[in-house]
């Protein structure tokens, strides 16, 4: 299974710059892919464009040779799941985190069963404002594994926290990835922390075609 751009190009409008130009890569199911690149780059608009949530001005993304989004007669999530930095926005303040990642479908028994380094048991019961940053976090991404994604896009996902939290929630997440094969695009300005986490690590101005040849 790969997740695959491949000649991707993107602007925001018919006026605007071409924020996303000619990008072409590939992740592999249980490989864990580093794109390195300076804020305002074009990052994250790439990471909605590979999670499904945009679609190209030109070129294509695939799963497997299908675009990324649920599969709703089926009742399947979408096969790549996308964590950003700010966990805050990416949950609702009225739920408690047990129904966050009831969201999912996953029946309680499961999560009650999470690995305890990922969402420990006493967070459960609590709303957003009453955990940490850092543990916010780590609930949207044990949300997003709850999806049984083959794919993850995890966009600037410790920028927020500082170093020993950083490690902390890597190390849990690289062990769920590992233990289910599920292929990762780590996105980071922080050379270094992709240099520890991934496999390999893409530039984002090497993928960036257009960029010296202009305009498609
Ligand atoms: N919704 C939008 N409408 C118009 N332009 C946008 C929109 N979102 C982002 N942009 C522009 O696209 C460019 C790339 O933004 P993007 O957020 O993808 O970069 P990034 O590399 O992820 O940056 P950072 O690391 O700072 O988050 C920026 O110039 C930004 O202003």
């Amino acid at each position: 299974m790969t997740l695959e751009a491949r000649d991707v190009w993107f602007r925001y409008g018919p006026r605007d710059p071409w924020v996303v130009r000619g990008v072409s890569l590939a992740v592999a199911a249980g490989e864990v892919v580093g794109l390195h690149g300076p804020s305002g780059a074009g990052k994250s608009t790439l990471a909605r464009l590979l999670a499904g949530m945009a679609a190209p001005s030109r070129g294509q993304v695939t799963v497997d040779g299908h675009p990324p989004r649920p599969n709703r007669r089926e009742r399947r999530p979408n096969p790549v799941q996308l964590v950003f930095q700010h966990a805050e926005l990416a949950v609702d303040p009225l739920w408690k985190v047990r129904a966050t990642l009831a969201e999912t479908g996953a029946p309680d028994e499961v999560i009650a069963a999470l690995d305890p380094e990922l969402v420990p048991p006493r967070l459960l019961d609590r709303f957003p404002h009453e955990i940490s940053g850092g543990e916010a976090q780590r609930v949207t991404l044990a949300r997003a594994l709850l999806a049984r994604p083959r794919f993850l896009v995890a966009d600037e996902i410790t920028a927020n926290l500082d170093a020993i939290t950083q490690a902390g929630l890597w190390h849990s997440l690289l062990a769920a990835v590992r233990a289910e094969g599920i292929g990762v695009l780590a996105i980071s300005h922080d050379r270094p922390l992709l240099d520890a986490v991934a496999d390999r690590v893409l530039d984002f101005a090497d993928l960036s075609r257009g960029a010296r040849a202009g305009t498609p």
